[in-house]
Parts: C-alpha cells; sequence; structure tokens
C-alpha cells in the first residue's frame, strides 16, 4: 500500500513532531532517521517521515541529502510532499529552509510553494507575514539568542526572501478568512506572477484547514507540524482521531496528551540535554532537583571527566542527567560542535552501561546522539507532552528515545520521561 504522505523533516525533533501530529490524525506513520536504503520494505503505513540533520549545514549539503530523501519517498509511492522546519523558522540567510524548498519544489515539477510554520497548539501564528511566539513577535521572543540560528527578524517575507533567489509574497489573513476558494485564486494569482514561495498567515488550526482545502493541487507545502496535521486531516477525510500505529503496546499509565503510554524497557535513563531554549533551560533545573546532575562545559578534558562521572553514578535503576544547555550569557561561542559530539558519546556510553531510556533535548543534539546510537528507524507511540512522542527502536536491545523539540514540553517533562510510567 502506497503511504498518502511523505515529509522531508530538517532536524531529528522536527521529524518527531511531524510524525506524533500524523500519528495524532489517525496516519499510521513510520519514522526514518536518515534516507533508509532503496531496497527497504515499508511496513504497512499512511505516512513516512524521514528526519535529517540538515538545518545547519552548508545549504548545498542540505540539499543533497533533502532530495535524496525526496526520491526516496516518490520511489516508494508517497503522493505528496511535505517539507517540515522548525515553527520558529531556524535558518540563517544562508538557508536551509530557501534553498531545499526551491530544490525540492523545482524536483516536483511544481512553481509555487505554501511557506506557513504557524502551530496554533505551540503558540507560533502568524499574521501580516510576522511569526510570533505566544505573544512575542518572533525577534522579541527567546529564539533571538539560539546559539546556531538566532532569529532576529520576524517578517517571513523578508526573512526568506534572503535565501531564495525567487520571489516571495504573502497571502495575508484577510484572504484565508475568506475560506479555500479564496486562497486557491491569492494562490492561482501569485504563482501567475512567478512567484516561488507564499507565506501565508494563520492564527488557528481552523485557518490552516483552510489553507490545507485550498492547496490539494500542489505536491509541495512547507511549514511546521500545524499545516502537516491539518494536511493529515484533510488526507483521510476530515476524521481526525488519536491514531494507532502498530508496533507499541502495553497501558501502563497516560501522558500529557492523556493517551495510554507505551511499555518502554526496563533500565536506567539517562537525559541528555544541549538545547539553550527558555523551556530546556526550566526543565533542566527542575530535573538537577531530583537526580545526579552534570553540567558538561567545553573545555579540555570534559568528554573524559564526564564519562567518568556517568560510569559512577549510572547504576541499574538509577536516572541521570548530563547537559551543557546555558543560559545566553554562560554559553561557550563556537563550541557547539563539540558540546554535541560530547553528549553523543555520552549517550552511546550509557547504552553500553545498559541505559534503556534516553531522553534527548534539542534538536541537532537528538540528530548527533541518534547517529551515535545506530538508530535508524522508530516506532512512533504515544506524546509525553504536545509534539514529543516515544519512540521505541527496532533494533536490539530495543530502546525508549524521547527527542525534545527545545522548546517544547512542560517544566517537568524531563523528570517525568525517566519516572516509571
Ligand atoms: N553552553 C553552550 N554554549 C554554546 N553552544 C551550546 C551550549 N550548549 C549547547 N550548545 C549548542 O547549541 C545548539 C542547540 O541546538 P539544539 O540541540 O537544536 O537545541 P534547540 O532544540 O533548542 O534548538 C547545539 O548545537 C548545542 O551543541
Ligand atoms: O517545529 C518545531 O518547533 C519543532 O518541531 C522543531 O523543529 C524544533 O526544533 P528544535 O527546537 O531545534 O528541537
Amino acid at each position: 500500500m502506497s503511504p498518502l504522505l511523505g515529509c522531508v523533516a530538517d532536524d531529528y525533533t522536527g521529524g518527531t513532531d511531524v510524525a506524533a501530529a500524523y500519528r495524532r490524525s489517525g496516519l499510521r506513520t513510520v519514522l526514518f532517521f536518515g534516507t533508509p536504503p532503496a531496497e527497504t520494505t515499508l511496513p504497512p503505513c499512511d505516512a513516512v517521515v524521514i528526519a535529517l540533520k540538515t538545518r545547519s549545514i552548508p545549504p548545498a549539503e542540505a540539499i543533497t541529502a533533502s532530495r535524496q530523501a525526496q526520491d526516496w519517498l516518490t520511489a516508494q509511492g508517497a503522493r505528496r510532499l511535505y517539507v517540515k522546519y522548525c515553527s520558529t523558522f531556524d535558518s540563517t540567510d544562508q538557508g536551509n529552509i530557501g534553498p531545499v524548498t526551491d530544490a525540492l519544489v523545482k524536483a516536483s515539477g511544481a512553481n509555487l510553494t505554501v511557506v506557513c510554520p504557524a502551530s496554533p497548539e505551540h503558540g507560533r501564528t502568524l499574521y501580516q507575514g510576522h511569526l510570533f511566539v505566544g505573544d512575542r513577535p518572533l525577534a522579541e521572543s527567546p529564539m533571538r539568542h539560539h546559539p546556531l540560528t538566532p532569529m532576529t527578524d520576524s517578517d517571513l517575507v523578508r526573512v526568506l526572501s534572503r535565501q531564495t533567489p525567487h520571489p516571495v509574497a504573502l497571502v495575508p489573513l484577510q484572504t484565508v478568512e475568506r475560506g479555500p476558494a479564496a486562497v486557491r485564486e491569492a494562490l492561482d494569482d501569485l504563482a501567475a506572477q512567478g512567484v516561488r514561495h507564499a507565506v501565508t498567515d494563520a492564527l488557528t488550526d481552523g485557518h490552516l484547514g483552510t489553507i490545507a482545502r485550498a492547496t490539494t493541487h500542489l505536491p509541495v507545502l512547507t511549514g511546521a507540524a500545524g499545516l502537516a496535521r491539518a494536511l493529515a486531516i484533510d488526507a483521510t477525510g476530515g476524521t481526525g482521531g488519536t491514531g494507532g500505529i502498530g508496533g507499541i503496546g502495553g497501558i501502563g499509565g497516560t501522558g500529557g496528551t492523556g493517551e495510554a503510554m507505551p511499555e518502554l524497557p526496563p533500565g536506567p535513563s539517562v537525559i541528555l540535554a544541549g538545547s539553550c531554549s527558555a523551556a530546556t533551560l526550566e526543565q533542566v533545573a527542575h530535573a538537577r532537583d531530583h537526580m545526579p546532575a552534570h553540567h558538561l562545559r567545553a573545555r579540555d578534558g570534559a568528554l573524559p571527566e564526564a564519562l567518568t562521572w556517568l560510569e559512577t553514578h549510572l547504576g541499574q535503576e538509577s536516572r541521570v542527567i548530563v547537559h551543557t544547555s546555558a543560559p545566553p550569557g554562560r554559553r561557550s561561542p563556537a563550541a557547539a560542535p563539540f558540546l554535541e559530539r560530547a553528549l553523543a558519546a555520552v549517550a552511546a556510553r550509557a547504552a553500553e552501561l545498559g541505559a534503556r531510556r534516553i531522553v534527548v533535548a534539542g534538536g541537532e543534539t537528538s540528530g548527533a546522539v541518534v547517529n551515535a546510537l545506530g538508530v535508524s528507524g522508530a516506532v512512533v507511540g504515544a506524546e509525553a507532552d504536545r509534539g514529543v512522542p516515544w519512540l521505541l527502536t527496532t533494533g536490539r536491545p530495543p530502546l525508549a528515545l524521547l527527542l525534545k523539540s527545545g522548546n517544547f514540553g512542560r517544566p517537568d517533562l524531563l523528570l517525568r520521561a525517566t519516572e516509571a510510567p
């Protein structure tokens, strides 16, 4: 059976976020980390998400990796492609949202796509092309201090125009409020004018539904989990639902979304936090109050020191946290690659020592950790908090992974994730 929807996500937490959104919409969803080999056989499913680590790499490499994923999904029969980037539009003037979208739209044969990172359930809304995080414009939110992709401009027409040679234009809220036919007409007008990227306003899930219904003719759409979910609901005939996925069973309590939690493998838990977002800093502080904690700083000898600490503290039933996360004035500029590699090495050692539940905060950090663990795919389970689903790896021994987007989750999420379900 061909999947209805294919998705290429630019980081691993973004991939889990969109997979959770599909799952909640009733789609059987499969998640891969990296493009699988050509001969891979898909289980029966309705949506396939390929999570890449392309958000902060050179644009040419991001294009190559994303095109490979697109070709794989097309070969599997994916009828439509969704390009998932961050709901805070994490990128720089070099990309990679513009260059990757340009390449995928061109390969699809289309001449226009929609750009809509609105995700109302996470407080991301788009008005007159300006992205809001809660009640603040993006450029006044904590995202302006992101270590890799500081967002200092809230006007996405302007931001994207710096990343692409193609024209970018706005479909304003007034048009979206007039319904799918009006949006379709606006998109057709923009396409006729040679516009490639239509930044489209949305404040509510209703607006996203309108956009989904207006864009059934477009083979490639782009945005965050909000529009992905609206497209999934549209693809399932508007039913939505709780969406079960084969492979994860067991009821051992409920997560933040009220869903049954998967049965997680027994063994110690380790939290690895590399995100410096405001939400993560609060979650790390909370977790530090309840378990042994190690702050890994960028300096000579930091990794051996962290590994020795881990070996001392990770007992058979224990839980520990190792973090590099630090507030704005206490970060180490240019240390990001070192810190990612160090947390990845700690994760790999923790798995060798018997850790079976691995909780990671941060998208780039999750990419480094998952790659170091050699995990290439996972079954998507219930969400511990919105957009943060449990993943059960298919390898041996099975691992439960929780990959948390920097900005997501309630203050006690990291702690809850290490507690018996
Ligand atoms: N103390 C620090 N100083 C500088 N960079 C850091 C520090 N701690 C973490 N980082 C880096 O910041 C980046 C955070 O990105 P990411 O893991 O994607 O988190 P988020 O999900 O919040 O964007 C990573 O590359 C990480 O290694
Ligand atoms: O869309 C979102 O906000 C997330 O899915 C996402 O991509 C977050 O990225 P990180 O904050 O880097 O984890």
